[in-house]
C-alpha cells in the first residue's frame, strides 16, 4: 500500500485511520479515562475520538418460513468498500454523544427527537496507540417499524451517495450448511474494530449466546481458509 498522502486532499490529516488495524490494535478502555486525553502524544497531537452507533430491534421473524431471524441490525455499506456502523470523527468541543447525534443525522437521517442517543446507551470504548484514537460505541434498541423508517430516512440523508453507499441489515442467521448467514457475512472487511463491536453488542444484548457466537465466528473462520480469502 503507498505510504504517501498525496491526493488525499483535506482528508490527509485522518487518512491514516482508515487504514488496516493489525491483531491487538484495539484495547478497551473505561470511558472516562477514554475522555481524559491522557494519551496526547508528547509534543504531538492530542488523539481523535470516533463514536459509532449499534441500532437494533429483536426481530424472530423466520426466514423463507425456515431460518429464524434473531433480530434487525443496522450497518452501513461505506463508500471506502468497508461495512461500518453510522458514526464518525467527533469534533472539537462536541462531547462523544453531541458528536455521535450530529453524525447520525448527517449518514442516516436519524430523528434525533425520537432516538438521540446519551451516555446511558454507551457499551465500551477502545483506544488504538499506532493510530492515535478512541472508538466509543453505543447501542440502542428501537422497534422494528423505527428499523424500518431508519433505513428509509437514510436514503434522504445528507451523506448518502457520498460516505454511505447504504443501509445494510446485518443477516442474523445461519443456513444449514452452517456458512451462509451471519458466517459468511462475518467474512467482510470492517472498518476500525466494527466486527468486534458487533460480535459485542450482539452478546451483551443478548441476542445470541457466547457460544453461538464462537461457532458463527468459527465457521467464518474456516470459509475463510477454504476459499483463502
Ligand atoms: O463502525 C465503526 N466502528 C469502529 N470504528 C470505526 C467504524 N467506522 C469507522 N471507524 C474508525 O473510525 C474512523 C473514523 O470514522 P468514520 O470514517 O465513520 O468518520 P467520519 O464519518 O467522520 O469520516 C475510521 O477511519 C475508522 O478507523
Amino acid at each position: 500500500m503507498a505510504d504517501t498522502t498525496d491526493g488525499w486532499g483535506f482528508l490527509a490529516d485522518i487518512e491514516g485511520f482508515g487504514r488496516p488495524d493489525a491483531e491487538g490494535d484495539f484495547e478497551e478502555v473505561p470511558y472516562n479515562e477514554a475522555l481524559g486525553r491522557t494519551w496526547g502524544k508528547q509534543g504531538g497531537k492530542p488523539y481523535r475520538h470516533a463514536a459509532h452507533a449499534f441500532l437494533y430491534a429483536l426481530d424472530g421473524k423466520k426466514v423463507w418460513g425456515l431460518y429464524e431471524n434473531k433480530a434487525v441490525i443496522l450497518m452501513n455499506m461505506r463508500v471506502d468498500g468497508y461495512i461500518g456502523f453510522p458514526g464518525g470523527i467527533i469534533d472539537d468541543g462536541e462531547t462523544p454523544e453531541e458528536g455521535l447525534n450530529r453524525e447520525l443525522e448527517e449518514e442516516i437521517g436519524l430523528d434525533l427527537t425520537k432516538h438521540s442517543f446519551c451516555k446511558g446507551d454507551h457499551l465500551v470504548s477502545h483506544v488504538n496507540h499506532r493510530k492515535g484514537m478512541v472508538l466509543h460505541f453505543y447501542c440502542k434498541r428501537v422497534t422494528l417499524e423505527d428499523c424500518f423508517e431508519i433505513e428509509k430516512s437514510t436514503l434522504h440523508a445528507k451523506e448518502y451517495g457520498i460516505e454511505v453507499l447504504g443501509s445494510v441489515r446485518v443477516p442474523m442467521f445461519t443456513y444449514p450448511d452452517e456458512e451462509r448467514g451471519l458466517p459468511i457475512f462475518l467474512t467482510n472487511r470492517f472498518c476500525g474494530n466494527s466486527k468486534e463491536q458487533l460480535l459485542m453488542g450482539i452478546e451483551r444484548m443478548k441476542i445470541m449466546t457466547t457460544e453461538e457466537i464462537q461457532l458463527a465466528l468459527k465457521h467464518s473462520e474456516s470459509y475463510n481458509k477454504k476459499f483463502k480469502l
